[in-house]
């Protein structure tokens, strides 16, 4: 999998949040998108992700054969703050309809998720009850536990305390090595395994 920007640009109104990306993704590779607060990393990632069209320029997504942006979709996994998740589901009901649009990675199953997320006396409780910690973990391990060749994490620690870095960074080592991982981030911690970094001030207009 690759994902070839080409001049890519994206404004809002009169003002462009990044402008001409040129640039190449591979899968097997982890990248850092950075930036300071309100710089357009989320903005960039929802371009990448085809949630927002590009205002110039474009995206190609190619694996064997070109992917057609409005089916990326089904190659990407994301974990991100503004990510919703159904409140009224229980968490064994959530990992369940997940699953229903996404494969397991090669070994899991509902019960091996809920065993990665440790939070197994939670497992009949409505999302609606949990934490944002507990959220986040969710999040998460539905994104690294789902069979995509894109993973995309935007702010992945938000809301974990030190325990739930340590456990995200061992899914890290677990899931990311064969994947594209795309780090929307300005916490070193959250991407230092990352072998490339992308700056959006370096594509400003
Ligand atoms: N729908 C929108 N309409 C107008 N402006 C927007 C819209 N979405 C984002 N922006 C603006 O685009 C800029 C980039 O926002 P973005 O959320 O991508 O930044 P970020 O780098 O992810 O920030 P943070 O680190 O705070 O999450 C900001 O100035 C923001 O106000």
């Amino acid at each position: 999998m690759k994902i070839i920007l080409e001049n890519l640009g994206r404004r809002f109104n009169k003002e462009w949040i990044f402008k001409d990306i040129n640039y190449v993704f591979s899968q097997g590779q982890q990248y850092a998108i950075l930036g300071p607060n309100g710089s357009g990393k989320s903005t960039l990632l929802s371009v990448l992700l085809g949630n927002l069209t590009p205002s110039e320029g474009k995206i190609i997504y190619k694996n064997q054969k070109e992917i057609l942006p409005e089916d990326i979709f089904n190659s990407i996994s994301l974990a991100a703050p503004y990510l919703d998740l159904i409140e009224e589901f229980t968490l064994q009901e959530t990992i369940a309809f997940h699953f229903q649009f996404k494969a397991y990675q090669q070994g899991f199953n509902a019960a091996a998720v809920l065993d990665l997320l440790a939070l197994s006396k939670a497992e009949d409780k409505p999302l609606k009850y949990f934490s944002s910690g507990m959220k986040q973990r969710t999040k998460l391990a539905l994104a690294f536990c789902a069979d995509t060749p894109i993973l995309v994490l935007d702010e992945p620690t938000s809301n974990l305390d030190v325990q739930g870095t340590d456990w995200y960074l061992a899914l890290i080592e677990k899931f990311s090595k064969d994947r594209l991982v795309l780090v929307g981030s300005n916490q070193s911690y959250e991407y230092d395994f990352c072998q490339h970094q992308l700056n959006i001030l370096d594509y400003k207009k």
